[in-house]
C-alpha cells in the first residue's frame, strides 16, 4: 500500500431493514467500503459507527455477533463438511461444550438457503454456486443484525442469482451488497450507493438513482431504462463520450 487514500468524503448510513446495493465500475472502492463497514479494515480518517458506537472501539466478538460478512471467493483451507463450514458462523456465540454443528441455528440456516441436502458433503467438492449458498448459510447462522455481501451472485446461474437475492431480502436484515449487475440491483435492492473513484457519487432509492444519465456518466455505457414490463435496462453499447 502506498499510503494514498482509497475512499474520500464518504458519508452514508445503511437504512435499518433495507437492502442497499453498492454499485460502481471496477476499482471504484466498493469492496474497500464494505471492509470498512465490516471492521475488517480501519479508516485512516473518520469513523464507522455501529449504532452509537465507534466500530473500532468494540470488541471483535461483539462486532461478529452483530455483523456477518460474506466475502468474494471465500475459501476453507482444511477439509470441512458443509455443516462444519456453516457451523463456523456460530463461533461468535460459542460458549460451553456443545458442538457448534448441533446448534439449531446451523440447521435453520442450511434449510433456509437450501443446502441442508449437502450437509455431509466435503466443501472442496462443491460447485462454485453451491459454495456461495453455503457461505450465505454460514453468515445467517451467525444470526447477525447486519449482513454485508461482496458480489454474492458470482458463479450463480440466473435463477440462483435471483433466488439468492430473494433469500437475502426475505431475512429482513439490514444489508449491504456489492453488485455488478444493475438489473439485479434494481430488482432486489431498496437503495443504492453509486461509487466512482472512491466516492459515493449518488445514493437513494434504486429506482430513482439508477437512470440512463447516471449510468452513462459513471459506468460509461449508454442504455435505456425499461419501465414498461419491469424496471430494468436495455444496453446499447459502449459510450466513448458518455460523460459529455
Ligand atoms: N490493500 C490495498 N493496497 C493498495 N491499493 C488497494 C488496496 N486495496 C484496494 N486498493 C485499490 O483501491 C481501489 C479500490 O479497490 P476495491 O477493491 O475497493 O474496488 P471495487 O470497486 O471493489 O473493485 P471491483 O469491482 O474490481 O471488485 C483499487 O484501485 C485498488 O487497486
Amino acid at each position: 500500500m502506498d499510503g494514498r487514500p482509497i475512499l474520500h468524503d464518504v458519508t452514508a448510513e445503511l437504512a435499518p431493514g433495507r437492502v442497499t446495493a453498492l454499485v460502481g465500475v471496477n476499482g471504484s472502492g466498493k469492496t474497500s467500503l464494505l471492509h470498512l463497514l465490516a471492521g475488517l479494515r480501519r479508516p485512516t480518517a473518520g469513523t464507522v459507527r455501529l449504532g452509537e458506537h465507534d466500530l473500532a472501539a468494540l470488541p471483535r466478538r461483539t462486532v461478529a455477533r452483530a455483523v456477518a460478512v460474506m466475502e468474494q471467493n471465500a475459501n476453507a483451507s482444511v477439509e470441512l463438511t458443509v455443516r462444519d463450514v456453516v457451523a463456523l458462523g456460530r463461533i461468535p456465540h460459542a460458549g460451553g461444550w456443545r458442538s457448534l454443528a448441533d446448534d439449531p441455528a446451523v440447521l435453520d440456516a442450511m434449510r433456509h438457503t437450501g443446502v441442508d441436502g449437502l450437509a455431509g458433503q466435503a466443501w472442496s467438492t462443491l460447485s462454485g454456486g453451491e459454495r456461495q449458498r453455503v457461505q450465505l448459510a454460514r453468515a445467517l447462522a451467525q444470526q447477525p443484525r447486519i449482513l454485508l455481501l461482496d458480489e454474492p451472485t458470482n458463479h450463480l446461474d440466473l435463477a440462483h442469482q435471483i433466488g439468492l437475492l430473494g433469500l437475502v431480502r426475505a431475512t429482513g436484515l439490514t444489508t449491504a451488497v456489492v453488485l455488478h449487475d444493475l438489473d439485479l440491483a434494481l430488482a432486489h435492492a431498496d437503495d443504492v450507493w453509486v461509487m466512482d473513484a472512491g466516492r459515493i457519487v449518488a445514493q437513494g432509492p434504486a429506482g430513482q438513482v439508477l437512470d440512463a444519465t447516471l449510468i452513462a456518466r459513471h459506468f460509461g455505457v449508454l442504455g435505456r431504462v425499461l419501465a414498461d414490463v419491469r424496471p430494468g435496462f436495455r444496453w446499447e453499447g459502449l459510450a466513448d463520450d458518455a460523460a459529455s
